[in-house]
């Protein structure tokens, strides 16, 4: 089944009885993208959560800031380290964001318990809510959610079996084969470390 990436218009929904969330400690937390405890696997690279591969794929053409952004610690951090690059994203990011982020909620699918707590929402509409934020979001409004809401959009059919599992090639990362630096060239030993530098 494929993700419809059509940008839904926006509508409001009641705030009882939703799987909304706002903050990553709170209740349904699990499904924003600053939550840092479902890293994965993707490309032969791990990322510490969603935002990061979300915010590198605006640069397919500078694989330093997709490496700077992979390396922050947080995803606040990891956004923090695109928008300081921002003027450089690639210029049809706002036709190809949504593509995007279908992405990278694909892949965070396979991140430990991930499948079972979003399959955990039922039936609920999950809502990401937002103060500022109308288009990945809702917001709060008079007992209301208002906002397009296209990350709750994107997770309920993720949810329901959608999926997207290759990128066309060169589209959001490098063609060219990733190589991953010896630890002796790092100056540091052991192979757990989260924040190894890559070649290319
Ligand atoms: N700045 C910020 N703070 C939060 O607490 C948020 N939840 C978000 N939203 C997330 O930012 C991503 C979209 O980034 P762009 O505006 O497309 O650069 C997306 O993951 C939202 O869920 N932002």
């Amino acid at each position: 089944m494929e993700f419809d990436l059509t940008i839904q218009p926006i509508r409001s929904w009641d705030a009882e009885g939703q799987a909304a969330f706002c903050k990553v400690a709170e209740e349904y937390g699990e499904h924003s993208n600053m939550n840092r405890h479902y890293p994965y696997d993707d490309r032969g690279l791990h990322w510490r959560g969603t935002e990061a591969q979300y915010q590198a794929m605006r640069f397919p053409h500078l694989p330093d800031h997709q490496e700077a952004i992979r390396n922050a610690p947080f995803m606040m951090g990891a956004k923090k380290v695109a928008y300081e690059r921002k003027s450089e994203t690639r210029p049809d990011w706002q036709e190809v964001k949504v593509h995007a982020m279908a992405y990278v909620l694909t892949r965070k699918l396979g991140a430990h318990d991930y499948a079972e707590r979003l399959a955990a929402t039922g039936t609920r509409d999950i809502i990401e809510i937002s103060m500022r934020d109308a288009f990945w979001g809702a917001q709060p409004r008079n007992g209301k959610y208002v906002g397009r809401n296209m990350l709750g959009i994107l997770l309920m059919q993720l949810r329901a079996g959608a999926r997207i599992l290759e990128l066309p090639p060169g589209t959001f990362f490098p063609e060219a084969p990733i190589r991953p630096l010896e630890d002796a060239q790092l100056g540091f030993g052991g192979l757990d470390q989260p924040t190894r530098r890559f070649a290319r």
